[in-house]
């Protein structure tokens, strides 16, 4: 994608049509639209049963949130509350949560949560029922308006989902986008990157092309945004878990011939900042691992996020591997220690690295089914004008996929180091027992087409500046 990085509102406010060089509309993050006006006022008329204290508390702080604009918050309030109330309290909390959804432009989730709501006041609230359903078929329209390229419609959610990204994050994405759209070569890299989608290839202005691939991209950005916000509210396991100290993971007494592996591919990591090695471990706990990961896709522990335009398929878990009391010391034991292994290797990334690191406590366990794949990515965009994105520094993966063969797919793609995809590629087959260490935030990578179940365990490890480290 562009090269070119530039931040700031003046970036935001002229690039994403730089085809036209239409100026976009005055950045007033709290000033309402008119839709935002009657998403608000509909959240005032809420008047259900009384709610229990606690969820009571938490609606009006959702309320107060969405009159505030900050629907990241109103979110939370009310994911709390639907987690712990009963009926009568989720109603309201579902509707103010869906409101919330709409205002972060989510427009599916929205509807989701919409649906839900009308289910369960069908039968005991229909006033509630009604408002249900006419926020359905005003979510709707817009998404309709988008589908068919109204480009007011458009350019108003690329506003207000840039005002709650930031300037800094939304005229990164902008910006890239907006160069993108003006080449054949650059509607490639959109593509390529899961922004500029089927239906939207044949469009002819590339201020067509920028806006539908704008609204992609900052909907893709704020649907991470929120997993954090949720992690950090400890709504949600992973992305933003409390960190250990490479240290506390790490025995000097016993040295494991995993970390001898990897101390003697150190020079390779430095140098190009990625490193294949192979046979990590024996392929007994790779088996054993594998059967744990079915198990628990079986049992649909691993989930997709149809949300995530680049990987909508993939299913997925973080798993506390650090705390002694997991649950998931029983029924994945092998894994557990598989990636405690994986954590105690920061220590060596820190010192040979130069780099100081903080370890999350749970790692992801992943499957790839027939069809999933990963657009090219960062795994941080940090250094990217993210500033307030995941804090990852170094990726470790390791497969566990016995027997795999080239029909099988999902073979992992990379670039050489801050490499957008022009220049030459390795392709890496996921071999069992084979770990792929690199720098999350320099190496663009991509998984390709799955054929068939194709497995992983995912380790992040963190920048230590930008973590809160476990007491
Ligand atoms: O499983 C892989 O090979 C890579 C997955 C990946 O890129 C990710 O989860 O960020
Ligand atoms: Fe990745």
């Amino acid at each position: 994608m562009a090269t070119r990085v530039t931040h700031g509102v003046g970036t935001a406010n002229t690039t994403a049509d730089s085809g036209r060089h239409e100026r976009w509309p005055e950045r007033t993050a709290l000033r309402r639209t008119a839709a935002e006006e009657r998403r608000w006022s509909e959240s005032k008329q809420l008047s259900l049963p009384k709610p229990a204290p606690d969820s009571e508390g938490c609606a009006a702080l959702a309320m107060k949130a969405l009159e505030e604009g900050k629907p990241f918050d109103a979110l939370i309030s009310c994911e709390r509350a639907l987690r712990t109330c009963a009926t009568s309290e989720s109603l309201r909390c579902g509707m103010l949560s869906a409101l919330a959804l709409e205002s972060l432009g989510l427009l599916n989730l929205a509807q989701e949560r919409l649906g839900q709501a009308a289910r369960m006041a069908k039968d005991v609230d229909l006033s509630t029922l009604q408002m249900a359903l006419e926020a359905m078929k005003r979510v709707r329209g817009r998404e309709r308006q988008i589908e068919e390229g109204d480009a007011q419609v458009l350019m108003e959610e690329i506003q207000r989902m840039g005002a709650l990204l930031g300037d800094q994050e939304a005229g990164y994405w902008i910006s890239c986008v907006g160069e993108c759209s003006r080449s054949k070569e650059g509607q490639a890299e959109l593509v390529q990157k899961g922004f500029l989608l089927e239906a939207h290839r044949n469009l002819q202005q590339p201020a067509q092309v920028a806006r539908h691939a704008s609204l992609v991209a900052l909907r893709y950005r704020i649907n991470k945004k929120l997993q954090r916000h949720l992690s950090a509210a400890g709504l949600l396991m992973g992305v933003a878990d409390q960190c250990l100290l490479p240290k506390a993971l790490h025995s000097p007494l016993s040295v494991d011939p995993l970390e001898e592996q990897l101390r003697q591919s150190l020079d390779e990591l430095r140098a190009k900042r990625l490193v294949v090695l192979d046979e990590v471990l024996p392929p007994e706990a790779l088996c054993k691992v594998k059967l744990e990961l079915q198990r628990m896709r079986q049992e649909q522990v691993l989930q997709n996020d149809t949300n995530d335009v680049c990987n909508p398929l993939q299913e997925a878990k973080y798993l506390p591997f650090a705390d002694d009391a997991t649950q998931f010391r029983e029924s994945c034991p092998v894994t557990m220690q598989v990636m405690q292994r994986l954590a105690a290797l920061a220590s060596i990334l820190e010192e040979e690295l130069g780099l100081q690191l903080a370890v999350p406590k749970s790692a992801m366990a992943a499957c790839y089914p027939p069809k999933a794949s990963y657009k090219m990515h960062l795994d941080s965009y940090f250094l990217h004008g993210c500033p307030d994105d995941i804090p990852r520094k170094v990726t470790i993966l390791l497969y566990c996929n016995q027997g795999w063969t080239k029909s099988v797919g999902g073979e992992l793609r990379a670039w050489e180091a801050f490499d957008q995809g022009r220049g030459p590629s390795r392709t890496i087959e996921p071999l069992t027992g084979r770990m792929v260490v690199f720098m999350a935030e320099e190496i663009w990578h991509e998984v390709l087409e799955s054929h068939g179940d194709r497995y992983a365990l995912t380790l992040w490890i963190h920048d230590r500046a930008r973590v809160q480290i476990s007491p």
